[in-house]
């Protein structure tokens, strides 16, 4: 295999001039958006680095291509590429509803344990957006990647795990729980929670940021979400306690102004989150939540910025980060050469970051901004866009290449 392997030195990443990176290019859509990100990536790495720099990109499988080609949905070797490698990027993957596979993405981010799911909520100009003030969100989700319902352990109802769970309830706790309820757990650790906020603040102080808001539901799932609140105020009194201040401190000793350099830590419940951060998105800044929570938050602030199409991730543990769009397979659009491919070269972009490759990324940025601005879009944002000429994912592709300096 040409290249050479990004490592870790000291808790430092060390990357080569020329990377190994592994990619999964998933079902639906995946395989057009991936295209269109492999070709835009690979001319803003030659027009940044003028050939000294240079991916070498290695396909490993997942989801409907590996289970036609070796029988497996999310084959040992995939796993293995991406803990050898640390690096990665990954086409979204369908699960389907009510029956049949777990989520692969799941079961990656478990497997992998990539307790956070990092989602930059930024608005680009030129993108339609149903705010009056879009250029005012500017937010950083953090999302819990491993624990909570969404972990997916479950039982159908009337199966015998199920049964057995119910009668446990009903006989021990004194609770009543119907016989025929189908059963789902709601783990949410310490250690989850802690790791997760902790990576939000240190992202926080890292990139001067304001604030962080815990979005919860701890008024209903006392012992769940609302442990998860309490961890985090816990945690950054004990490991924070210079850089951090809570929204009490903040009135209290400093009567509403806030001290440069200091972070505020608050919550907020999350159905009134909903409705705050599009009343007062100025308000939100880095955000912290579980993972259920951090999955709704994502799709409904993407729409802000223009939709899921332009909504990129990273699922990253302390060595290992794989970069993926926030949106699923939009199946009815496979293999139509159609959908916006922004989420995935924004995904990219974030990986670029990750490794030190500032110019290229910011490159992209550029060239990304100018064609919006030219209102050559996709279909998504020209429906939106009085006056917009709309072309085709590869096309699109095509005119940000064309504008990369
Ligand atoms: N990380 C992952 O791999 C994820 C996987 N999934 C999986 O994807 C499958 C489909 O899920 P679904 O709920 O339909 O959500 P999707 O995000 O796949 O699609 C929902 C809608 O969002 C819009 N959309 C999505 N991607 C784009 C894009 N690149 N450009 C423009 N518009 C886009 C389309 O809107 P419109 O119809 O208005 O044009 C589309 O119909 C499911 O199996 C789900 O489990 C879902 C989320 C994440
Ligand atoms: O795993 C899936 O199919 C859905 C994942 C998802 O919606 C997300 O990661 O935001
Ligand atoms: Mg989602």
């Amino acid at each position: 295999m040409d290249g050479h392997k990004i490592v870790y030195h000291n808790g430092t990443i060390v990357v080569p001039s020329d990377p190994i990176i592994p990619f999964i290019e998933g079902d639906g859509i995946g395989p057009d958006i991936w295209r269109a990100t492999k070709r835009v990536v690979d001319a803003a790495v030659k027009a940044s680095y003028q050939g000294q720099r240079q991916i070498h990109w290695v396909e490993v499988l997942a989801g409907e291509k590996a289970h036609d080609t070796v029988g497996e949905w999310l084959p040992q070797r995939t796993l293995d590429m991406f803990r050898e490698y640390k690096v990665g990027i990954k086409g979204p993957l369908t699960t389907p509803v009510g029956g049949g596979i777990r989520s692969l993405n799941v079961t990656l981010r478990q497997e992998l344990d990539l307790f956070a799911c990092v989602r930059p909520v930024r608005y680009i100009p030129g993108v339609p957006s149903p705010m009056i003030h879009p250029e005012f969100v500017d937010m950083v989700i953090f999302r819990e990647n491993t624990e909570d319902v969404y972990a997916g352990i479950e039982w159908p109802a009337n199966s015998p795990e199920a049964k057995k769970i119910i009668e446990f309830i009903n006989q021990e706790t004194g609770k009543h729980i119907d016989l025929t309820a189908g059963i789902g757990i709601k783990p949410i650790t310490r250690v989850g929670s802690e790791r997760l906020i902790r990576s939000a603040i240190q992202y926080a102080i890292s990139h001067h940021r304001r604030s962080v808001t815990m979005m919860h539901k701890g008024n209903i799932m006392k012992f769940t979400e609302g442990a998860f609140r309490d961890y985090g105020y816990q945690l950054a009194e004990r490991e924070f306690p210079e850089q951090v201040i809570t929204e009490s401190v903040l009135y209290e000793k400093y009567e509403g102004h806030q001290p440069e350099g200091v972070i505020v830590l608050k919550d907020r419940i999350a159905d009134i989150t909903f409705q705050q951060v599009l009343l007062r998105p100025k308000e939100f800044d880095v955000i912290a939540t579980p993972n259920l929570n951090g999955d709704y938050l994502s799709d409904a602030l993407a729409a802000q910025v223009g939709g899921v199409g332009m909504a990129p991730g990273n699922n990253m543990s302390n060595e290992i980060a794989i970069f993926e769009a926030t949106h699923g397979t939009a199946p009815k659009y496979a293999n139509l050469d159609k959908v916006n491919p922004s989420s995935l070269i924004l995904s990219a972009v974030m990986m670029l970051e990750h490794l030190g490759w500032n110019e290229a990324a910011d490159n992209i940025i550029k060239a990304l901004e100018d064609t919006i601005q030219a209102k050559t879009v996709t279909y998504d944002l020209a429906r939106q866009l009085p006056g917009a000429k709309e072309v085709k994912t590869s096309e699109f592709a095509d005119a940000i290449i064309s504008r990369l300096r």
